[in-house]
């Protein structure tokens, strides 16, 4: 992020990610680094920021400063926003290939609104004020879901490959659709003949198995997971009353696929009253607020992250 004021001073924010998994790694580079002779507290949150604390104190002699990752997560969206109006944008007609744009959404009278932040598991907050929010629902079926399924389906060993073999997959082979079911819509309850009816559930037939390709799995579960987190996110919104649905969490990290899903689903399943919204620097928000102190962490199972301001 470019011009962006912290204490006084402004710059460019650099935002670096590497797998939690590669931690000790991490902890040896700064070691050989010295990095505990230019800082000795760094910022921290996220599961990671408890976990990892006796490692970092012990390896590199630094004190983790552990901050809420919810809290951090909301101040720091509100942050990203302030510094850049086109932050917040929606998808605009998400069905069609050629017409689908993105478009800014004005975010500058936020409250109230629903986040769901889509990480390894899903948790989903009210926010009505800066300082006043709740989790109002969750989901163990998240991000963590998606890549540990469609490993064990595809054998494929990155998220970036399993979101690269969905690009090129059809879930309509692995799922039950509603004209599966019906041979067209189910009419009197508006359920259009295309929607899925029971995920993977075409996989009960032998024939279909051998049929279907890495692909159309990856695809499928993708949607799948997609389709269960927007159902959720969609009755949380309604039981709170509240039409604004901002998703983030880096399951959304280069997966236009799943961002334009929620985005007819909230707007099919809702007749139009919640708008699914994104944000442009959609890779953990919680990462942004700890900028403020300096030299932060954000220490989650996939991911941590780390930012420096750099050009200040
Ligand atoms: N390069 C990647 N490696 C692993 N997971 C990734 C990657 N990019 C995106 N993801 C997705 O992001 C999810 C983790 O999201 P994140 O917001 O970092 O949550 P957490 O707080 O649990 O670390 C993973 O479960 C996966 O679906
Ligand atoms: C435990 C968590 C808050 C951790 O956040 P994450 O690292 O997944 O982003 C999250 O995974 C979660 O809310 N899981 C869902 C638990 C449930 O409501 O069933």
């Amino acid at each position: 992020m470019e011009d962006v004021i912290v204490c006084g001073k402004k710059g460019i924010l650099h935002f670096i990610r590497f797998p939690t998994a590669e931690m000790s790694n991490f902890l040896d580079l700064a070691k050989k680094k010295g990095m505990a002779k230019l800082v000795t507290t760094v910022c921290a949150t996220g599961g990671g920021a408890f976990k990892f604390e006796d490692a970092f104190r012990q390896e590199v002699n630094m004190r983790l400063e552990k901050y809420d990752e919810f809290d951090s997560l909301i101040r720091g969206m509100l942050f990203v926003e302030a510094n850049n109006p086109q932050e917040v944008y929606y998808w605009a007609d998400p069905t069609d290939e050629e017409k689908c744009h993105k478009v800014t959404y004005d975010f500058s009278q936020p409250y109230p609104f629903i986040v769901v932040n889509i990480g390894s598991g899903v948790s989903i907050l009210a926010v009505y004020g800066p300082n006043n929010y709740k989790r109002i629902s969750g989901t163990s079926l998240g991000g963590g879901t998606f890549l540990g399924l469609c490993c064990l389906l595809t054998r494929c060993s990155t998220f970036e490959e399993a979101i690269e073999l969905a690009a090129g997959g059809d879930n309509k082979k692995v799922d039950k659709l509603i004209r599966d079911i019906y041979g067209g819509s189910y009419e009197r309850f508006g359920l259009t003949g295309e929607l899925v009816a029971a995920s993977f559930g075409q996989m009960i037939s032998k024939e279909k198995r051998d049929s279907v390709s890495k692909e159309d799995l990856a695809r499928a579960t993708l949607v799948t997971i997609t389709n269960n987190i927007g159902s959720i996110a969609r009755m949380s919104a309604l039981n709170e009353k509240i039409s604004k649905v901002v998703f983030v969490g880096n399951f959304l990290r280069v997966n236009e696929i799943s961002m334009k899903l929620l985005a007819y689903a909230m707007d099919y399943w809702s007749g139009g009253t919640l708008k699914a919204l994104f944000l442009e620097h959609e890779v953990d928000s919680s990462l942004y607020v700890l900028v403020l102190f300096g030299l932060t962490l954000t220490l989650d199972p996939f991911y941590a992250a780390l930012a420096v301001i750099l050009k200040i």
